[in-house]
């Protein structure tokens, strides 16, 4: 018999008593809104707590905004909850982490390693928007926290802005509405032109890019797009094979890539100069994609005739700090503080979204849509008791898991791992609850990273 085995003799299973939290048919029921909220349980689930963790003693933190549906959802899982309207500085935000369950940020708020090597607790990361690049996402899969976003929910209200904004800078809009702002009456035809018949150039042809494209054929546009993976193209729009043919056939540009090694500065001096005089980029993708001293210089010489930009490669933490860029003051550029995904409709449509994978993570240990984590989604059976355990991707795991379980009198009734090239997460549900001593078993394996046993 090995050491192991030998020691997993001792450990016990236990009768689920008093320690058990139950979530009552009720209380799911209440999470509410169109997205569905984490399943309701049916009625015989009432026969087993569904979670073996005190609820209420889950602490989640929000911060820059996030919106009510969200803090419902929550609300209705007892979780404790503490919001802040801004990002919070790195020292801040490692110094609040120290005991925070589950964190809930948007764009602002950097998490770095540093930060969440302090998180001992820290079992998830809700991105409330669709860019991740805020988060060391290697850094919380190293660490066994899985990190959550909304890649859909306000594809939409951007994709809506992008056209608004087209028209905008094709009739000078924004200078005509501040010239009247100060008292001047300039009434005038030059420069200012129908979008009908241009050439929309998109770079990036995901889900922001392609309705992008959509909307402005509707509108009488011709589109083109270069990607650097294959699409499908969406009605009459067509792809182009550089980012160069794409530069010099559009009269408008819009960017709609993740920032990446790829993409930074991806619009630089050399681009703009490939762009056609006279034409105008918009960038609502993120600010460090566009070089803006360089976008400057090509609107001063007239070379491009207006920018809307909504991204900057520095954005305030909060509403109240200051801002400047090279572009203020620069005629035909309209400027706003990173508010494409900024509707009623996409931010309560996002709020339920990640609240929902982020609950679904800390009842059930489901990682479905985690954008840096094995990906699994388990179906429950709501008469067995979850072990949860994120370990090293090292041979021999399973070996010493199992070692650990079969001396106990339960039975495994369902086990899955899944693994990427650092981690493994392993999902084991067992027909008896078992005690306190096999979880710290568990947890004391040299490849653990984080256990914990649900129900
Ligand atoms: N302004 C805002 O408020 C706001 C709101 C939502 C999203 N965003 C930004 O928009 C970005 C795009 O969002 P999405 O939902 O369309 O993402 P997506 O992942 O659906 O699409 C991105 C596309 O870019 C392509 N791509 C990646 N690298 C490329 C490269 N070097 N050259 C050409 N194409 C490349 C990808 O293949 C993909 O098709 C997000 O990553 C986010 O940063 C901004
Ligand atoms: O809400 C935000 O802070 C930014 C939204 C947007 O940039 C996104 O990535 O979804």
């Amino acid at each position: 018999m090995s050491k192991r085995a030998r020691e997993s003799r001792q450990l016990t299973t236990k009768p689920l008593s008093s320690q058990g939290w139950e979530l009552t048919a009720a209380a799911a029921g209440t999470m509410g809104g169109p997205a569905p909220a984490v399943a309701a349980p049916d009625a015989t689930c009432t026969l087993l707590p569904l979670t073996s963790f005190p609820k209420n003693k889950i602490k989640v933190l929000l911060l820059e905004n996030i919106s009510h549906t969200a803090i419902e959802m929550f609300e209705s899982e007892r979780f404790q909850i503490e919001t802040a309207p801004g990002a919070l500085t790195e020292e801040e935000l490692t110094e609040k982490l120290r005991d925070v369950h589950v964190l809930g940020i948007r764009s602002k708020m950097h998490v770095s390693d540093g930060a969440l090597k302090a998180a001992r607790r820290l079992l998830a990361i809700g991105c409330f928007c669709i860019g991740t690049n805020q988060v060391d996402l290697e850094a919380a899969n190293r660490r066994g926290v899985p990190v959550f976003n909304a890649p859909f929910s306000n594809t939409r209200s951007v994709a809506e802005l992008v056209i608004g904004e087209v028209i905008a800078l094709a009739r000078q809009l924004g200078d005509r509405s501040s010239e009247l702002h100060r008292g001047t009456w300039k009434k005038v035809a030059k420069g200012c032109y129908e979008i009908r018949g241009k050439t929309l150039g998109i770079v990036g042809y995901g889900h922001i890019g392609s309705q992008v494209g959509v909307l402005a054929e509707m509108l009488g546009m011709h589109v083109k797009f270069f990607d650097i993976a294959t699409k499908m193209p969406m009605g009459n729009n067509t792809a182009v094979a550089t980012l160069d043919e794409l530069l010099q056939a559009s009269e408008f540009v819009t960017l709609h890539v993740p920032l990446s090694e790829t993409t930074t500065n991806m619009i630089s001096a050399p681009q703009l100069k490939q762009m056609k005089q006279g034409s105008y980029l918009i960038n609502a993708s993120r600010g460090s994609v566009v070089d803006l001293a360089a976008l400057a210089e090509a609107l001063r010489e007239g070379h491009v005739a207006g920018a809307a930009v909504d991204v900057y490669p520095a954005e305030p933490e909060k509403n109240s700090d200051g801002f400047t860029t090279e572009l203020q003051g620069l005629p035909n550029v309209i400027l706003t503080p990173h508010i494409g995904g900024s509707t009623e409709e996409a931010q309560a449509a996002i709020g339920r979204e990640v609240a929902t994978s982020l609950i679904k993570y800390v009842n059930r240990g489901t990682t479905a849509g985690a954008v840096n984590f094995p990906e699994l989604d388990f179906p429950q059976d709501c008469k067995s008791h979850r072990i949860l355990n994120v370990h090293q991707n090292v041979p021999g795991v399973l070996r010493n898991v199992n070692s650990i379980i079969s001396d106990l009198d339960v039975n495994i009734k369902a086990q899955m791992n899944m693994t990427d090239s650092n981690i493994g997460y392993l999902v084991m549900d067992l027909d008896k609850a078992v005690s306190h001593e096999v979880e710290a078993a568990l947890r004391e394996l040299p490849t653990s990273i984080k256990t914990r046993i649900l129900y």
